[in-house]
C-alpha cells in the first residue's frame, strides 16, 4: 500500500498523518477506490446473511437496538478499513473513545456499520453501510452501500459524486479512480427537473418534528411533497437530486452523518448546522450533532435565504 508522508508517534499506534494536504490525501483515495468499494460491500453482505435469517434483538445503553448484523459489519470494517487507509476508525460499534485520545487525531474513519437499525429490524429495507473519512474535521470523502438495493453512492470535491450498481463492484478490486468512474453514473443535486414537484425528506422513525410554523414558511416559498425515508439513505436521494432538502430536528450522531455530508456536497449540495449555518464538523468533544439542514443544489441556488432558516425555529 503506498502511503503519503507520515510520522509514527510514541503513544498511538496509529501513523499520523501530520502535515499531510488534502492534494496527497485526496490522491490516496483515488488509488484505494476500487478497494473501499469492495470492503463496504463486503460490509453490507454480511449485513444481508443476518438479515435473511431469524436474528436476536438486544437493547444497548441509550435503548436503541443491536443485532449481530451491526456487529459483523462493524468487524468488516474495523479490519479493513486500516489496512485501506492506516488511520483509526470511529465506529459506532466500536469502544469508546474518551476525547482525550481523539482530539490529536487529523484523519480518520468515521463508520456506521449498520445505520437504520430500527428499519432493519422492522425489514423496511431502509438502512446501509455509511463511513467517512475525515481529514482536519471535514468529511472529505463518503461512501454509502444500500445491501438491499446493492447500490453504493459515493463521492469527494476531488472525484465528485457518483453512484454504481453492486454487481460491478467484485471487479474493482486493486483499480484506481479513474476505472471506477468509468463505470459510475455522475451524481447531481440540482438534477430534478425544475417543473417536477419539490420533495422535503425526512426520517420513519425519528425526528420529524419540524415545526408547524417552519412548515408553512418553506411552503409559502415553494409548495412540496413530503417522503419518509429510513437510515442516510435519505442522503443519497438528495445527492441523486431525487428530494430536495432534508431538515433533522434531534439527536444524530457523527457517524449518522459524515459518509452523507462527503456524498450530498461532491453532488453539489450541502448539510448545515440550523444553528450556524455553517457546514458540521467533526470530532467534536461531544460526538452528537446539531440539528440540521441538508439540501441539494436547486434548494441552494433558488433559495439562498432558505439556507439560514433554522428547521428548530
Ligand atoms: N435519541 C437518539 N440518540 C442517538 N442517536 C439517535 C437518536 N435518535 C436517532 N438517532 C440516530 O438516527 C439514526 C437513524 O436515522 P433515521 O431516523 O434517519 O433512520 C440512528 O442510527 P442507527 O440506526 O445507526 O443507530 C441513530 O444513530
Ligand atoms: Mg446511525
Amino acid at each position: 500500500m503506498s502511503r503519503p508522508p507520515e510520522e509514527k508517534t510514541a503513544e498511538s499506534p496509529y501513523i499520523l498523518w501530520k502535515s499531510v494536504n488534502s492534494q496527497t490525501f485526496h490522491s490516496h483515495i483515488a488509488r484505494s477506490l476500487g478497494n473501499i468499494l469492495v470492503l463496504v460491500q463486503e460490509a453490507g453482505k454480511r449485513i444481508l446473511d443476518v438479515y435473511g435469517q431469524k436474528f436476536e434483538v438486544f437493547l444497548k445503553s441509550d435503548l436503541s437496538p443491536l443485532t449481530l448484523a451491526d456487529q459483523r459489519s462493524h468487524e468488516v470494517l474495523f479490519e479493513g478499513l486500516p489496512r485501506i487507509l492506516d488511520v483509526p476508525v470511529l465506529s459506532e460499534e466500536g469502544r469508546t473513545i474518551e476525547f482525550a485520545e481523539r482530539s490529536s487525531w487529523q484523519t480518520f474513519w468515521s463508520a456506521d456499520p449498520l445505520d437504520g437499525t430500527k428499519e432493519f429490524v422492522r425489514k423496511s429495507g431502509d438502512f446501509c453501510v455509511s463511513i467517512g473519512l475525515v481529514h482536519d474535521r471535514s468529511p472529505l470523502f463518503g461512501v454509502i452501500y444500500i445491501p438491499v438495493e446493492n447500490r453504493v453512492y459515493f463521492g469527494s470535491m476531488d472525484l465528485g459524486g457518483h453512484t454504481l450498481s453492486g454487481d460491478l463492484i467484485p471487479a474493482l478490486s486493486g483499480l484506481p479512480a479513474v476505472d471506477v468512474l468509468a463505470r459510475s453514473q455522475r451524481l447531481d443535486s440540482d438534477r430534478a427537473s425544475a417543473e417536477k414537484e419539490w420533495v422535503l425528506i425526512g426520517s420513519v422513525s425519528h425526528g420529524g418534528e419540524i415545526s408547524p410554523e417552519v412548515l408553512k414558511k418553506l411552503r409559502k416559498k415553494h409548495p412540496f411533497s413530503v417522503k419518509s425515508v429510513g437510515s442516510a439513505i435519505k442522503f443519497c436521494r438528495i445527492a441523486e437530486g431525487a428530494a430536495d432538502f432534508y431538515p433533522r430536528v434531534g439527536t444524530t450522531m457523527e457517524w449518522d452523518t459524515a459518509g452523507g455530508q462527503a456524498i450530498v456536497e461532491s453532488a453539489g449540495g450541502g448539510l448545515i448546522s440550523a444553528t450556524t449555518g455553517q457546514p458540521l464538523t467533526y470530532n467534536k468533544e461531544s460526538l452528537e450533532n446539531p440539528d440540521f439542514l441538508c439540501f441539494g443544489g436547486r434548494f441552494a441556488q433558488e433559495y439562498p435565504e432558505m439556507l439560514s432558516l433554522s428547521p428548530g425555529s
